[in-house]
């Protein structure tokens, strides 16, 4: 069976550069015939040989039954909120006291700059390049084993796209749920007579805790990482915030195109006023941006307040009116 070993390899790992091009890079090798073409390929080669079906086949995202409930998963490191910001004085307040606490003037510093995206926090934990094992925020300790709902969103990969991959990786980062997805949801519930959410961060929400993953897996959910947790492996990570997210990006991690390096507080105002212009373009939600000091040693230095980093602020948009559906 070497040689049906080998054939399930080949249309696997192509497949696996299909999806990461199509979702990651944004930029499809194939048109979807042929990507489901190869996908039925693999179903029947699998079919005729169950035995050497792996947890890492791009066939294995949606789970067999529903869950009777969430088993409690405890967080290595602590998944922390984010200070507020809602003005620009508040932004100066940020950058004051991280001058107060490290050697070096706002102005000289390096921010990575992020839309906020609004759908929930969740952690992914990969051992030797394989999705293991995925959890909410919850109270930033302890969340929810929904490691069968995150295989089905289909811009996480099942197994990362790399030769030698870390022995541990956790990633976290936002799942949310497209406008144009969200109102497809809505609609079909409506013609259903079933229940519609309020808004995409509700829908993500609803989506996730979901106990049958056939039906997180009929949601329309997107994962945008935006930072790293656990990591164990003998490679070093880069040492600057936005490249750690680059590195994630080149393993097949989906993040976010707006992302960006800024300098000094004019940068970071700028890129808070080109963000909050898109927003209304960006065909998801967010309720702000999150502005990071991008060298993970002034980080570490910064710390955190108790429960939110010294060394990152949400600056949030005015409150929208909220849309009456
Ligand atoms: N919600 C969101 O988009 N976030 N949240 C963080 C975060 C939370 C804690 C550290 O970083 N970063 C981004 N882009």
């Amino acid at each position: 069976t070497t040689q049906i070993k080998q054939q399930l390899d080949r249309l696997k790992e192509t497949l696996r550069q299909y999806e990461y091009h199509y979702h990651v890079l944004d930029n499809p090798l194939v048109p979807d015939a042929e990507y489901d073409r190869l996908m039925n390929e693999l179903k029947n080669l699998e079919w005729q040989h169950p035995d050497l079906i792996t947890t890492d086949s791009p066939t294995q995202r949606v789970g067999a039954k529903p869950l009777d409930g969430f088993a409690q998963i405890t967080h290595e490191i602590p998944m922390l909120s984010l200070d507020n910001a809602f003005s620009d004085d508040d932004l100066d307040g940020f950058l004051r006291r991280i001058e107060d606490r490290i050697p070096v003037k706002s102005q000289q510093l390096e921010f990575c700059c992020e839309p906020k995206l609004d759908g929930l926090a969740v952690s992914i934990l990969y051992v030797d390049g394989i999705l293991i094992q995925a959890a909410t925020r919850g109270d930033g300790n302890t969340g929810e084993d929904i490691t069968a709902n995150i295989r089905t969103i289909r811009n996480v990969p099942l197994k990362l796209n790399t030769p030698n991959p870390p022995a541990r990786l956790e990633v976290r980062g936002e799942v949310f749920m497209p406008q144009q997805g969200f109102e497809q949801l809505n609609e079909r519930a409506l013609a259903k007579g079933e229940k519609t959410f309020a808004n995409p961060r509700n829908a993500a929400a609803g989506s996730l805790r979901q106990l049958d993953p056939k039906i997180t897996s009929q949601r329309p959910l997107v994962l945008n990482a935006y930072s790293i947790g656990v990591y164990e492996s003998d490679d070093q990570l880069p040492t600057g915030h936005f490249e750690r997210l680059q590195w994630l990006k080149s393993l097949g991690i989906p993040v976010n195109s707006e992302i960006k390096l800024a300098q000094g507080r004019e940068q970071l105002l700028a890129f808070y006023q080109h963000i909050q212009q898109k927003r209304s373009s960006l065909g998801y939600d967010i309720d702000g941006t999150v502005l990071k000091v991008n060298d993970i040693a002034l980080q570490e230095q910064l710390g955190f307040i108790s429960k939110a980093p010294r060394w990152a602020i949400a600056y949030k948009f005015p409150a929208q009116e909220e849309m009456t559906i």
